[in-house]
């Protein structure tokens, strides 16, 4: 086997390293105890060894298969005992350590060849060390860019030693925050005085130990110390790896991770109460529930099965079951009746401003944004694709979109537009149809073209939750009389009935006139949202509705079953559907059912 022997330099230190020329050995990098000095030695080939804060320790990272380092001689002659360090190949990194005991006992102006006559210093080699660095994560938490403070956050068993590494001292006291130095494990650069705090697993967001480096938000600072925990050996997070971290040391559940991730997304204090809603455990305690009752029922099936003909257990058990299991489909219905609401409150409330060309659609979507999102001019057919934006209206988040004015045309892409449109307006959930209430009364063709289009994508008018989801608004209102108000209304009520609500205004450039609009617009929103905020549950995400809908079947199938070993089947199913929403489902908490309350093996 060849050998290298490497110099290492620094500041008035050096190092000798000597050690095998290894196809896959890339760097060697080592911390050393020297209370006299704390000097940070690199080496002119690809091996590198420092002094560092509080132990000696060789690490040696990539594909490492065997690595014989032998004499190591430092700036003062001596000599650091031979080693012979085997590592696997699937190890990343393999870390030595040398306990401060041990090397505190090395006299360091002994000869070289005493201490290496001496020899033996190495500590006991541990898997979990091996592991340790790669396995801690470290990313910016907060946003990227200049700010006053940013959070670097790192999780994982090699936390703690990292902040001792970077500010060669020993950790703060848990949850109590400590100003440091935090200075380069290898340069002693300092990078920044920062706050750090301190998270002793499992206290901690992610269950394993944590910790957030508070430094200076400038760029520079960060990826000073982004480089120092990346030359630490610690790996760069994924995205999302601190929330799968805590999702695996059951600390956050599917839908509590969705909360959280919702709650970063908020826009509108309704998302955002929604979220909080969420992260607390809202779904996951209504899932908890619907499965306990459901483990309960299989748990007495399963124990029928297999008792029921030792007359161990009633035959009446499956019928039992049965009205259980009614219960639950009423109770899941019950959830799934409430409507998309969450979903409204998460992703917006889609409002649709449809009508008849050069009605004053993209005039009000304006007036409504309070800003030129759409093009106005008085040439009809001008809007020909839908335009969205994005609207707060009273905390509630809106989807607005302008729509292409609804008319028979030619003009092939103008038809496609009118194609959308019509599309939109089956598909939204509240629709603002705008009206020039100058042609209202005129029987305008368009005007009607347009309403009947509203009729047949929504035939009385009335949406999911049997209310009037239909906003009427009679625009242009500064070129009107009373009279012809009026007369709007009368022929508007009679078209869709009293109880539509109707809506005047002015859009005219020199100061617009919505106030009625936005009244009856916010109430609409609210209306569409509202129990998902303050209601008893909230399905955000179309994956809840969709288990919870294909739990529901296998729990009608179960109730129409007759064998009772396929209806099991089926409540076991029933149970994965719902154990997917939260991401916790076992077979073990059936058995934990089964055997406590069956009291089997007496
Ligand atoms: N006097 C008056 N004019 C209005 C009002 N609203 C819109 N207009 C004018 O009506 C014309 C058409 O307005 P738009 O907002 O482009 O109408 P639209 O419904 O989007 O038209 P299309 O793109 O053809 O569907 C423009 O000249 C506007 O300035 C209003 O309340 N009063």
């Amino acid at each position: 086997m060849s050998k290298c022997m490497s110099r290492a330099t620094a500041q008035g230190s050096v190092l000798y390293c000597i050690a095998p020329q290894q196809r896959t050995f890339n760097t060697l990098t080592g911390y050393i105890r020297q209370p006299s000095s704390s000097q940070h030695i690199r080496s002119t080939s690809n091996i590198h060894c420092k002094y560092g804060h509080n132990r000696q320790a060789v690490r040696i990272r990539n594909q490492v298969q065997t690595i014989h380092v032998h004499n190591v001689v430092d700036s003062s002659g001596c000599i650091w005992p031979h080693r012979h360090i085997s590592t696997h190949t699937r190890q990343r990194t393999a870390m030595y350590t040398y306990t401060q005991s041990r090397m505190s006992g090395i006299n360091t102006h002994r000869s070289a060849s005493t201490l290496h006559s001496a020899g033996g210093h190495v500590d006991k080699y541990t898997q979990t060390d091996q592991h340790r660095q790669a396995s801690t994560v470290f990313a910016l938490s907060s946003a990227p860019g200049k700010s006053g403070v940013s959070i670097i956050r790192l999780s994982g068993p090699f936390a703690g030693d990292a902040v001792e590494a970077l500010t060669r001292r020993k950790r703060p006291a848990p949850r109590y925050a400590a100003l440091r130095k935090l200075l380069h494990p290898e340069t002693a650069e300092v990078l920044d005085s920062a706050l750090i705090l301190w998270f002793q697993g499992p206290n901690s967001f992610t269950g394993e130990d944590v910790a957030e480096l508070h430094v200076h938000g400038g760029r520079a600072v960060i990826a000073g110390v982004l480089a120092a925990l990346s030359d630490l050996g610690l790996s760069s997070a994924e995205p999302g790896d601190f929330s799968k971290r805590a999702f695996h040391n059951g600390k956050l559940d599917a839908t509590e991770i969705e909360g959280l991730a919702d709650l970063i997304n908020a826009d509108t204090s309704a998302q955002k109460k929604l979220a909080l809603r969420q992260m607390g455990g809202e779904m996951r305690r209504v899932c908890d529930g619907l499965i306990e009752r459901m483990t309960h029922s299989l748990a007495a099936v399963e124990a029928y099965i297999d008792f029921g003909e030792d007359d161990l257990i009633e035959s009446e058990v499956f019928e039992q079951e049965k009205i259980h299991v009614n219960d639950l489909i009423r109770d899941i219905n019950t959830h799934l009746s409430i409507g998309k609401r969450g979903e409204r409150t998460r992703d917006g409330v889609r409002v649709a401003i449809v009508g008849p060309p050069n009605a004053g659609k993209s005039s009000l979507l304006n007036a409504l944004t309070r800003r030129a999102a759409s093009i106005v001019s008085p040439i009809p057919g001008t809007t020909r694709d839908v335009v969205e934006t994005l609207l707060d209206l009273d905390g509630f988040p809106v989807v607005l979109a302008d729509t292409a004015g609804i008319r028979e045309t030619t003009d092939q892409i103008e038809a496609e537009g009118v194609r959308r449109s019509i599309q939109r307006i089956g598909s939204c959930d509240i629709r603002v149809c705008v009206l020039d209430g100058t042609e209202l009364n005129s029987n305008h063709t368009h005007s009607q073209l347009a309403l009947e289009s509203l009729e047949k994508q929504h035939t009385d008018g009335y949406g999911e939750d049997g209310r009037f989801s239909t906003i009427l608004v009679v625009n242009k209102t500064d070129l009107m009389s009373t009279d012809d108000r009026s007369a709007a209304v009368a022929a508007l009520q009679k078209q869709f009935g009293t109880t539509a609500p109707i809506s005047f205004t002015s859009c005219r450039t020199d100061g617009a006139d919505i106030s009625q609009l936005l009244d009856s617009l916010c109430e609409a929103v609210k209306e569409s949202c509202e129990s998902a905020v303050t209601g008893s549950l909230m399905i955000t995400q179309n994956r809840h509705r969709e288990a919870l809908m294909q739990c529901v079947s296998a729990l009608e199938r179960f109730s129409g079953s007759g064998d009772v070993a396929i209806a099991g089947e089926e409540l076991r199913l029933a149970i994965r559907h719902l154990g997917r929403i939260t991401g916790r489902v076992s077979v073990e908490e059936v058995l934990d059912v089964l055997f406590a309350d069956f009291c089997i093996g007496k």
